[in-house]
C-alpha cells in the first residue's frame, strides 16, 4: 500500500525512527543524497559516464572537463541533502558549483548558509570540497549551461508563499527551462500538503522523494511541476505504519494499482443474472437519454447482472431504438418508482446523469432515498428476508443539483449513498468548503462527514473519502496519465461503473475505489480519441489483463 502523507506526517516518521536510536537526521540525509544520485544516473544514464577524478573547483580550467552541476540549497534540512549531492558528484569527478540561500544567517558566501544542524555539518564538509557562492538572480544566470541542476532550496518545510528575492531566484530558476532539473522531494515552491505553487515554482524533470509520496506530489499542480517522479527508499518503512495508526486521521493511501481483494472481488462466481445485481438507472425524458444509456452500459459491462433504465413515457420510444441488453421500463413518477422497486431484486439504483432537475425528479430522488433492499446476506436471490437497509444509490450529476437546492434531501442522505462531484458540483454542494481554503483532501473529507456518506470528488486527482476520514487517492497524473477522459459523458460512464459494482455487491467505499481505477484505467488502454462510448468497451480486455 503506498500513502501520500503530509509533510507533519514525514516529520514524525522521521523523528520516530531516530527516537528509537534506529537511525540519526544525519545518517538519512546521506541516504537522501544517495538517493538523489542514483535517480539522476538512471534517468539520465549518459551522465553516469562522467567519471574521472575530483577536479579542483577553484580551478576555472577544469570546467572543460567532465560534468557540471549546478546545486542550489535552501537554509533547511533540503539544503542539507542538496550539500550530500554535492560532494557525491564531486567525488565521482564532476566540478560542482553550489549556490546557497543564506537564510537567516551572516550570508552564504561569508560564512555559514545553512541553518538546520544537520545541513550545516554537510555544508561544512562540502566546503572542504568547494566553495559556496550565494544564491541570487545574477549568480543563477551565470551558471546556465551546466549538465544538471539540483533543486535543494525548499522541501516540506516550505511554509508559506515564497516572497522577496527567493521569489525572484525562484521565477528565474523556472524562466531559464533547464532540460535537466531534478528537484530534491518537492519542486521548489510546491506545498507538500496541498500540490499548490506559492511562487512561481521551476519545473523539474525528475523529482526524488523519500519514503513515500506526499499529498503536493499528486494533488491540484503538483504532477506538472515534479516531471517524472521516484520514491526512494531510506529505511523509514518499519516505523511508518505505527506513527500513521497513532495519527487523529486515517493517513491517505494512493490507488496505483487495484489491490488484490478488489481484483478477486471482480471475478464473476457462478449464477444466474440475477446472483450479479440489478440495476436501475433512471432516466429523464425525451432527447436526455444519452447520459442515462452510458451509464447503464457502463453498469452491465462491468458485470451487473441485469441493468434496466427507468424513463418517462415520452423517451420509451428513443431508448427502446438504442437498448438491446438493458431492459427498459416506462417509469412516469415517484409513484410508478414505487411499484418498480417492490422488485427486489434489483440492488443498486443510479440517479442524476440527464435525470432532470423538475419536480418529478425531486420526488423520485427523495423515494430512492427512503427505498430499502434486503439486507447484503439475501442479496443472492429475489426473496428478501427480515433484515432491510437503505438501497444502495449513486448520486451523479442533475441528482448533485437537486440535493444542493433541497436542504430535506440532503438530509436524507445515508451510509449506502455515493456521491460523485466534479469541482463545481462539489462547489454548489458544499460552498462553504470549497471557498474555506481547504486542501482537496481536507474538503472531500469535511464532506462526506457531512453528508454522511462516501464522496468521490471527480478530476485528475480523484478523491474518495468515507464518513469517518478514511481518505484515497486516484490520480490520473504519471505513469497514469490520461488527460483524454476530460471528454463529454465520461462522469456518466464513472457513476455506471460505480452503480454496476455497487449492483454486485460491493460496498460503496470498495466500489469507488474499483471504479476510479478501471475508469481511468479504460482511458489508459483506450488512448487518444477516446470518447465516452469506448470506455464501457475496454473493461472485457481490463478484466482479461486482470486475471479474471
Ligand atoms: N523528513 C525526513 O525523513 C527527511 C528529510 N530530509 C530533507 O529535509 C527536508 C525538510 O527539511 P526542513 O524541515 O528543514 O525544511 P526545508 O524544506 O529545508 O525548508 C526549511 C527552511 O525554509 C524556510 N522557509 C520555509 N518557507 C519559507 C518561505 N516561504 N520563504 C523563505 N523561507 C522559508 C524555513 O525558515 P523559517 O520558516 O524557519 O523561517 C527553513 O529555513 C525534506 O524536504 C528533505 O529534503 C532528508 O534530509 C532526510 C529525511
Ligand atoms: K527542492
Amino acid at each position: 500500500m503506498t500513502y501520500l502523507l503530509t509533510a507533519a506526517q514525514m516529520t514524525a516518521i522521521e523523528q520516530a525512527a531516530i527516537a528509537q536510536g534506529a537511525v540519526t537526521g544525519s545518517a538519512l540525509m546521506l541516504r537522501a543524497g544517495r538517493a538523489v544520485v542514483d535517480a539522476v544516473m538512471a534517468q539520465w544514464p549518459e551522465l553516469a559516464a562522467a567519471g574521472g577524478q575530483p577536479p579542483d573547483p577553484r580551478d576555472i580550467s577544469t570546467r572543460k572537463m567532465g560534468r557540471r552541476a549546478l546545486v542550489l540549497c535552501g537554509a533547511g534540512n533540503n539544503g542539507g541533502d542538496g550539500y550530500v549531492v554535492a560532494q557525491i558528484l564531486h567525488a565521482a569527478g564532476w566540478h560542482v558549483d553550489v549556490l546557497a540561500w543564506a537564510g537567516r544567517g551572516a550570508g552564504a558566501g561569508a560564512g555559514i548558509g545553512a541553518e538546520a544542524p544537520d545541513a550545516r555539518a554537510q555544508e561544512l564538509l562540502w566546503r572542504a570540497m568547494g566553495p559556496v557562492q550565494p544564491l541570487d538572480v545574477a549568480a543563477l544566470q551565470r551558471s546556465a549551461g551546466a549538465d544538471l541542476c539540483v533543486d535543494a532550496v525548499f522541501g516540506t518545510g516550505l511554509s508559506r508563499p515564497v516572497a522577496g528575492e527567493l521569489a525572484a531566484i525562484l521565477a528565474c530558476l523556472a524562466e531559464m527551462a533547464l532540460p535537466r532539473l531534478v528537484a530534491v522531494d518537492l519542486p521548489s515552491g510546491l506545498s507538500a500538503d496541498r500540490g499548490l505553487a506559492l511562487g512561481q515554482v521551476p519545473r523539474a524533470a525528475l523529482t526524488v522523494t523519500f519514503d513515500s509520496p506526499k499529498l503536493g506530489h499528486y494533488l491540484a499542480e503538483g504532477p506538472e511541476y515534479c516531471g517524472c517522479l521516484v520514491v526512494a527508499d531510506i529505511g523509514l518503512a518499519p516505523y511508518r505504519d505505527a506513527v500513521l495508526r497513532a495519527g487523529p486521521v486515517p493517513a491517505v493511501t494512493l490507488v496505483d494499482a487495484l489491490p488484490p481483494d478488489l481484483i478477486r472481488a471482480c471475478a464473476k462466481g457462478q449464477g444466474h443474472k440475477y446472483t450479479h445485481g440489478h440495476a436501475l438507472v433512471l432516466a429523464g425524458g425525451s432527447g436526455q437519454g444519452g447520459a442515462a444509456r452510458l451509464a447503464a452500459r457502463a453498469a452491465l459491462r462491468v458485470g451487473a447482472g441485469a441493468v434496466t433504465i427507468a424513463c418517462p413515457p415520452d423517451a420509451i420510444a428513443e431508448n427502446a431504438a438504442q437498448l438491446d441488453a438493458i431492459m427498459l421500463r416506462e417509469v412516469a413518477d415517484a409513484a410508478a418508482l414505487r411499484a418498480v422497486l417492490q422488485d427486489k431484486r434489483i440492488t443498486a439504483l443510479c440517479l442524476g446523469p440527464g435525470f432532470g432537475l423538475d419536480a418529478r425528479a425531486a420526488a423520485m430522488l427523495g423515494l430512492a432515498l427512503a427505498a430499502t433492499r434486503p439486507g447484503p446476506a439475501q442479496e443472492s436471490g429475489p426473496e428478501s428476508g427480515p433484515e432491510s437497509g437503505p438501497a444502495r444509490l449513486v448520486l451523479d450529476a442533475d441528482a448533485l443539483t437537486l440535493l444542493a437546492r433541497d436542504k430535506a434531501l440532503f438530509a436524507a442522505l445515508h451510509g449506502q449513498c455515493l456521491l460523485t462531484p466534479h469541482d463545481g458540483e462539489f462547489a454548489r454542494l458544499f460552498p462553504d468548503l470549497a471557498e474555506a481554503g481547504l486542501s482537496r483532501v481536507a474538503a472531500v473529507r469535511a464532506a462526506a462527514q457531512r453528508a454522511g456518506c462516501i464522496l468521490l470528488r471527480k478530476g485528475p486527482d480523484t478523491v474518495i473519502a468515507d464518513p469517518l476520514g478514511g481518505c484515497t487517492l486516484h490520480g490520473a497524473v504519471y505513469a497514469r496519465r490520461a488527460p483524454w477522459l476530460a471528454t463529454a459523458g465520461a462522469g456518466d460512464v464513472l457513476a455506471g461503473i460505480i452503480t454496476g459494482l455497487l449492483a454486485r455487491g460491493f460496498a460503496p467505499s470498495q466500489a469507488a475505489v474499483t471504479a476510479a481505477w478501471l475508469h481511468a484505467e479504460s482511458a489508459l488502454h483506450f488512448g487518444p480519441g477516446l470518447i465516452a462510448e469506448d470506455l464501457p468497451e475496454q473493461l472485457p480486455a481490463i478484466f482479461r489483463k486482470l486475471g479474471l
